[in-house]
């Protein structure tokens, strides 16, 4: 309990860190004065009930007639600052919302953790972490945040309030002994409340856990369909409709499940609480009656001390009435703070690899062992030098780990050993499948750059260099080209070779020094291989080219191939020991 009230602080204190967070937080405090407005109004009404049914009983028409307008103006000004103080507590929730998804955005992308957290496993659904939990967490928070110290302040209100009116004692005999107890209607409050509070604690403990599983299997499901909208054109080629529907039921039948324990478990702690809220604003009432046929109580004064009462019990049994919402904030919480702080860690990830930047002209390896997350060896390079203006051919059997070696250059793959050293300059990797951002043609090929930071027909003209011709005005769109955030649900509609021919022009708009190119034109024909390298050579003269190619890439000059032979110890085995044979193979095609 105490690492949870710690967890939600420290999820406030980012939603304050951050843009417009003071603001919000001021605007919050705000919102708390309202609420102590909104507790003095409900004392005038308790108030009101002494005098109405005081002049009820007296027969004083004036007086009735006088408090009928009394209530319309205390309703009246008990409904403008509850529409006040709910406007502005909307709008800490936008500020809050903005600070925490802006400060989950952060963790999430910085020392591309999101890559990390991926290929960890560990971390589920962090899209639904920032879109959903942030918001659940900042609405839930400010309305029970609020509610807490709202409560605090009016339960302290409505007890001296009640103590005030409840002078009478309850007193009876039994088993012949006489017993008086003072003051009886303010000890029967609490008590009343933590019987119920403790049965809604019993009964509803489950829902924290099945709220948290419930938003985890609603992402999941939500997952899997964005990941066939992706994946359209392979599964429809496969026709795949049937193998992806029985995954969508398999993973919405698990909604389903959990769903049904869900609302078993609300109807179980709904059987207590409903009769509970039922009957909370008679049973005082009833308690009161003994004092109101003793003649100790007016009629006007019944109504008043139960007002009273049931202002206590209802400030009291809060925790009842919000049970399910705060088992759906504890859940968001740990949701939420278990994501960020599982990002902060990866941040100080530190990877096995010895990485250095040089100022130097080359890219340098070091007795590298490239292994997977099992520590199986892959790649054993004990020496790798390369130059500016060289071209490599990195080849080798279908898993041998090509890819891999160049994340490990990147900085992205944490496993294995050796030394990497690289340029200061920023080098260039195109990895094996394509990414295409949201926006048109022109966006893509430029990306991650923004298309308006070139000159006009600069990207139309590179585009028509790598063999884009036919349509491209019209696959351009309309400069100034589309935000980077306008949403494309249409697909650019490219084949797998006009996807390649796109990363080239990408290269060409970098226009790196180094060029790390994994498989760039397998899905193209050897002329137009051929055609490309050679225009990649044209426009970049000086760069280096590590290209990972099945077969032998011609067009880019003379090469030298580095042969990453299939080397690997036997499944299963966990031996950090070197290969015996060096598994690189140098020659110059
Ligand atoms: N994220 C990962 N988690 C676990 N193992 C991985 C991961 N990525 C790669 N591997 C392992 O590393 C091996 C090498 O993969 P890699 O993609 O580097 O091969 P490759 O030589 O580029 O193959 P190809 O020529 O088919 O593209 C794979 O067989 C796989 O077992």
């Amino acid at each position: 309990m105490i690492r949870l009230i710690r967890e939600m602080a420290w999820l406030v204190s980012l939603a304050v860190k951050g843009p417009g967070g003071k603001v919000g937080l001021a605007v919050f405090v705000g919102v708390f004065l309202l609420n102590i407005v909104s507790i003095q109004i409900n004392l005038k009404l308790i108030a009101w009930n002494a005098s109405f049914y005081d002049a009820l009983q007296k027969l004083d028409a004036g007086a009735a007639v006088r408090q009928v307008g009394a209530f319309f103006v205390i309703i009246g000004a008990s409904a403008s600052v509850f529409l006040i103080a709910s406007y502005l507590r909307k709008i800490v929730q936008i500020r809050w919302r903005r600070a925490l998804t802006s400060a989950s955005l952060d963790r999430w992308l910085a020392h591309k953790n999101y890559w990390h957290l991926a290929n960890d496993g560990k971390i589920d659904n962090p899209d639904q972490r920032i879109a959903d939990d942030c918001r659940i967490f900042v609405e839930k928070f400010t309305q029970e945040g609020l509610d807490v110290a709202g409560n605090i302040i009016a339960l302290f209100s409505y007890v001296t309030l009640l103590w005030t009116l409840s002078t009478f004692p309850l007193a009876f005999t039994i088993a012949g002994t006489f017993v008086e107890i003072p003051r009886y209607m303010v000890w029967a409050a609490p008590i009343y409340v933590a019987i119920g509070s403790l049965m809604t604690h019993v009964l509803g403990r489950p829902l924290k856990r099945l709220s948290f599983e419930q938003q985890k299997r609603e992402a999941d499901f939500r997952f899997s369909l964005v990941r066939m909208r992706e994946a359209s054109d392979e599964v429809a080629l496969a026709g795949g409709e049937a193998a992806e529907r029985r995954q969508f039921e398999g993973r919405f039948g698990r909604i389903i499940d959990n769903w049904r324990r869900l609302i078993g478990r609300e109807f179980v702690l709904g059987l207590f609480t409903r009769p509970y809220m039922a009957t909370v604003l008679r049973i005082p009432l009833f308690l009161a009656l003994p004092a109101f046929l003793a003649g100790k109580l007016t009629l006007g004064g019944l109504m008043q001390i139960a007002n009273a009462f049931s202002n206590v019990v209802t400030t009291l049994s809060w925790f009842i009435f919000s049970y399910r919402d705060l088992a759906e904030l504890a859940a968001t919480t740990s949701r939420l703070s278990h994501f960020l702080r599982a990002a902060d860690a990866q941040g100080g990830h530190r990877s096995a690899f010895e990485h250095v930047r040089t100022a130097g002209d080359s890219v340098t390896l070091r007795e590298v062992i490239v292994r997977d997350p099992e520590g199986r060896v892959l790649v054993h390079l004990p020496d790798l030098h390369i130059t500016r203006g060289e071209c490599i051919w990195l080849s080798g059997v279908s898993g041998v780990g090509k890819s891999t070696l160049l994340k490990a250059i990147a900085g992205l793959w944490p496993h294995g050993e050796g030394r990497i050293a690289t340029p200061l300059d920023a080098p260039f990797f195109l990895s094996q499948r394509p990414y295409l951002p949201f926006g048109d043609l022109a966006a893509a090929a430029v990306y991650p750059n923004d298309p308006r930071e070139f000159p006009p027909g600069w990207i139309e003209n590179v585009l028509a260099k790598v063999g884009f011709k036919v349509g491209l005005a019209h696959r351009l769109g309309s400069p100034p080209f589309a935000s980077e955030t306008e949403h494309r649900d249409k697909p650019l509609g490219l084949s797998g070779g006009e996807m390649q021919r796109l990363m080239i022009a990408r290269l060409l708009a970098m226009r790196p020094n180094w060029a790390f190119l994994d498989e760039p034109t397998s899905a193209l024909d050897a002329q137009a291989e051929r055609e490309l390298f050679l225009l990649l050579r044209e426009m970049l003269p000086l760069t280096t080219f590590v290209v990972v190619a099945h077969r032998e890439p011609a067009g880019l000059g003379p090469l030298r191939r580095v042969d990453l032979a299939s080397d690997r110890q036997p499944s299963g085995s966990l031996s950090t020991a070197r290969p015996q044979e060096p598994a690189v193979g140098l020659k110059t095609a």
